[in-house]
């Protein structure tokens, strides 16, 4: 009867031993100093809330008052415990800083966060801020999305400023505790507004942009001496893809040149899948200064998708422009002049012809008979115009080649991201079989 009655008392009964710990908190004198909040919150729906107990009004600075939420996670123990995978100690920094967590699991501290609701300012400014590269250029800062990367991040030491969720569940497995992170809970309808997927997780965290110098260096058992140079990729998920494989493959830096679109783009943050926090990615680099980040004998490739044939064929086409249109003979106000003219290549073209006269400078191989095993680099072109004049003068300057993935059915081009994972993985290939080979003479 009783419980028919009062449904979510029978419930709190039947969980009293993990709200205990609150009664403490459910005085007289917090209820009456928040008494609205209290009445909607410990009477109306109390067992939803549970076990996020609203327990106090505070200012929050500006004159205004607050609601305050209370929260003790409990059994995260044992929702952490699947991610643990028990790596051999010493092999994976991530991995072992996870373990720490979990051994502190207990120590926990009570979760604290500020109820924001959609009405406040803030959060949508930060927000939209946050969207834009010129801030994150400015302020060094980054919004990441999900928990994957907010764990990753946390775990890679990026300094957490605020972390927004909107449910406290989404906060599960999540080290919050090991940050000094402000926590703001804002409604679900605001996250989805600022997230780019169609079913957001519900959580979203600001951080400083990792020093990519303080990141852990990949171990020598899992790296290969091999740098990725990213030209012109101005597509995000391309980027972010680039980036998972040719981390998953091992390569000993990225280096992403100006052009390229931000890698702290979300959808790039998105693609990387916690790329970003696991090697040394240094961004938006003039090509002037990318030697300094190449040891001297480094050899440096150039991914390109056309055979020697193609140069041929383009450079007959070239001949071709130049006796069809002579600019002396041009007339201005002649109609046909004007149709003549814009058949003519424009500046980008101009410039793809140039890249493509350097290239033919360069000899080409099929990607699996460079021999990767020594110091090398790739770079890999943008979607529209492939690579860049200084990416070429580079490979030509360190007798590089152009490596080439040959592909059946008349198919032009692979997409960035799949032309750096055969390349790769192709190094890592050859890179352990001669490692292997030198352990058995
Ligand atoms: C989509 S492709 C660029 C196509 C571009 N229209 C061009 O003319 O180069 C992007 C980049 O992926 C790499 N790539 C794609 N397919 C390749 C292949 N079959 N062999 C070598 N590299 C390739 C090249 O670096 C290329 O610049």
């Amino acid at each position: 009867m009783c419980s028919r009655v009062f449904p979510w008392l029978s419930n709190f009964s039947s969980n009293f031993h993990k709200y205990r710990c609150f009664l403490p908190l459910w005085n007289a004198t917090n209820i009456n100093q928040t008494r609205n909040y209290s009445r909607r919150g410990l009477v109306r729906k109390p067992i939803k809330v549970i076990p996020a107990v609203p327990s106090e009004t505070v200012d929050s600075g500006s004159g205004e008052t607050v609601n305050v939420g209370f929260f003790r996670q409990f059994d995260r123990a044992n929702e952490f415990k699947p991610e643990l995978k028990s790596p051999p100690p010493g092999q994976d920094l991530h991995v072992n800083k996870l373990e720490n967590v979990a051994d502190h699991v207990d120590a926990q501290p009570r979760l604290r966060f500020e109820k924001v609701n959609a009405a406040d300012k803030r959060v949508r400014r930060i927000l939209t801020l946050m969207r834009s590269r010129k801030y994150r250029e400015q302020t060094k800062k980054v919004l990441l999305e999900g928990r994957r990367l907010i764990i990753d991040a946390i775990l890679a030491g990026a300094e957490c400023h605020t972390i927004y969720f909107s449910r406290v569940e989404s906060l599960e497995g999540i080290p919050w505790y090991e940050t000094d992170a402000e926590l703001l809970r804002i409604p679900y309808k605001e996250v989805k507004l600022w997230s780019d997927v169609v079913t957001p997780q519900g959580i979203m965290a600001v951080f400083s942009q990792p020093r990519f110098e303080d990141l852990p260096m990949m171990s020598e058992e899992q790296s290969i001496p091999l740098t990725v140079i990213c030209d012109n990729i101005r597509e995000p998920g391309n980027l972010g893809a680039l980036l998972r494989s040719a981390v998953a493959a091992g390569s000993q830096q990225i280096l992403v040149t100006k052009g390229c679109v931000d890698i702290w783009d979300l959808k790039v943050l998105r693609a990387g899948a916690g790329a970003h926090f696991r090697t040394q990615i240094h961004n938006n680099l003039p090509w002037d200064s990318v030697k300094n980040y190449l040891d001297d004998d480094v050899v440096v490739h150039v991914a390109d998708c056309r055979t020697a044939d193609a140069f041929e064929r383009v450079e007959e086409d070239d001949c071709e422009t130049e006796s069809v249109v002579d600019p002396r003979t041009l007339d201005l106000n002649d109609v046909r002049t004007m149709n003549l003219l814009s058949k003519l290549p424009n500046e980008d073209l101009m410039n793809d012809m140039d890249v493509d006269k350097k290239l033919n400078c360069v000899p080409t191989k099929d990607f699996y008979n460079i021999d990767w095993t020594v110091k090398s680099a790739i770079v890999i072109g943008g979607e529209t115009h492939g690579l860049s004049k200084q990416a070429v003068d580079l490979a030509d300057e360190t007798y590089g080649y152009k490596v080439h993935i040959p592909m059946a059915f008349g198919m032009d081009s692979l997409n960035a991201a799949m032309a750096t994972s055969v390349v790769t993985f192709e190094a890592k290939r050859q890179y352990l079989n001669c490692k292997e080979n030198n352990k058995n003479t």
